[in-house]
């Protein structure tokens, strides 16, 4: 009987490393950091033994090997013993009664061990890696005190044979941009950081892989001035427009010879000088519209004028980005003094969103929660609507995409203001083909 008590005693033993070692290794730092500043007992200690992790992944496998190794040593031989006697006891011949009594033994054991010592307590320490990690870290850091001359024999020989072969590659330590994405959502729900903390990051990540055009100002938005225009006509753009730099054509509205503060040419308005927008040029870069956000910011950040001129593959001028965008990319759209901002994507009650067909397409995957295709050649929601129906579409066009159904609600001449987007497991039946 008192076999049979140590054989599951051992079996249970090596259940609590399998579930201490796998709680510690799959517990997030994020979570456990949060946990610590609660107040939680046991987090620092199970962020510690992260820290030193192959000082305590030893110590679980010394323990490990001990218990395998008593239990087939003591018990197991123990067991098969007396099992064999009973079976000897019960009549049975020699031969047949000693690989049976040690065959079942084997066979319960190892069962035991599978499931008890292993397979329960991994899946138990999967549930809720950081609960279990706080709770079983005390008795761990005291085990790896405890075997700390046989772990560093252990880690000491291990170092040894990894020198072996040579130094560890960088690509094993090598971070990820989605894992870094990865990392501050968890962080966000661990509550480490702010949802605002979030997209900002979010923000500065998507600077790197967005192409200006996603963010600029396009030309039909843009006041500007064209060399030709009357004097009426300039003193009419000064007056109304809330901008203090506009760009300035000559000959067609695809030569832009610079920019000129509108304050410059008010105050020369004002003490009675004529106005000679050419005096006032400065000079902006240019940029193609393909250039990254983040590198579009490097080019202002190193020019006198804060506006870049984006023009297309062709020349065309396509519109400007100013350092004012890639803020508004990163922290979302400003509040200006004139009109207050319309928001680009707002939820409705039935789980569609309207969205702005200005919105940066990357924007609206992540709030709708989708996918793009790698190889896209558009920007805004507007383009995505336009490349999936292959033609400039009317009020009331729809087309199914990404999961969605994208509706035209609503043009600006022929562009697209306004897209309702409603997810298609909520539409029964619908199509892919546009109306
Ligand atoms: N001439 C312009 N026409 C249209 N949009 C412009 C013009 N100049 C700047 N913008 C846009 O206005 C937004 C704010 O830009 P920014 O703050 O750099 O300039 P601003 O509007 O002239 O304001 P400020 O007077 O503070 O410089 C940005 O989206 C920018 O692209």
């Amino acid at each position: 009987m008192l076999e049979l008590v140590i054989a599951l005693f051992l079996v249970a033993l090596n259940g609590v490393f399998a579930l201490s070692e796998l709680a510690i290794v799959s517990a997030r730092r994020p979570r456990l950091k949060a946990m610590a500043e609660q107040g939680r007992s046991g987090a620092n200690t199970a962020l510690a033994l992260m820290e030193d992790s192959g000082r305590f992944l030893s110590t679980v496998q010394i323990g490990i090997t001990l218990v395998g190794i008593l239990a087939g040593a003591f018990s197991g031989a123990a067991l098969g013993d007396r099992l064999t006697q009973i079976f000897l006891d019960r009549g049975m011949p020699e031969g047949a009664a000693e690989p049976l009594g040690y065959g079942l033994v084997i066979g319960i054991i190892t069962y035991l061990s599978i499931v008890i010592g292993e397979l329960v307590p991994k899946q138990l320490a999967l549930r809720n890696p950081e609960g279990i990690a706080c709770a079983v870290a005390p008795l761990m850091r005291v085990l790896s005190k405890v075997a700390a001359p046989a772990v560093w024999l252990l880690n000491a020989s291990t170092r040894l044979i990894f020198g072996l072969f040579g130094p560890a590659s960088d690509s094993d330590t090598t971070v990820t941009e989605e894992e870094i994405k990865m990392l501050v959502v968890e962080a966000e729900s661990a509550g480490v950081i702010e949802e605002e903390e979030r997209r900002m990051i979010s923000g500065v990540l998507r600077l790197g892989d967005r192409p200006v055009r996603g963010l600029m100002t396009p030309r039909t938005d843009v006041d500007w001035i064209d060399l030709a225009d009357g004097e009426e006509t300039i003193r009419t753009l000064l007056i109304e427009t809330p901008h203090s730099r506009l760009p300035v054509t000559e000959g067609t509205s695809d030569n832009v010879i610079g920019v000129v503060q509108s304050r410059e040419l008010l105050a020369s308005l004002l003490t009675g000088q004529p106005l000679d927008v050419r005096a006032h040029l400065q000079q902006a870069p240019v940029i193609p519209d393909t250039l990254y956000a983040l590198d579009a910011l490097a080019v202002l950040r190193d020019s006198a004028v804060p506006v870049a001129l984006v023009h297309d593959e062709y020349g065309h001028f396509e519109g400007i980005v100013t350092p004012a965008d890639a803020l508004e990319a990163i922290v979302g759209a400003f509040r200006s003094d004139s009109e207050a901002p319309e928001p680009d994507a707002t939820r409705r009650d039935d789980g569609s969103w309207l969205l702005a067909g200005s919105m940066p397409v990357d924007e609206m995957a992540e709030i709708l929660s989708v996918t793009l295709p790698e190889n896209r050649s558009y920007h805004t929601v507007g383009g995505l609507v336009i490349s999936e129906i292959q033609h400039l579409p009317n009020t009331g066009e729809h087309v199914n995409a990404l999961g969605w159904r994208f509706e035209v609600v609503d043009l600006d001449g022929r562009r697209i203001d306004k897209v309702l987007a409603i997810p298609l497991n909520q539409r029964a039946g619908a199509t892919v083909a546009p109306t």
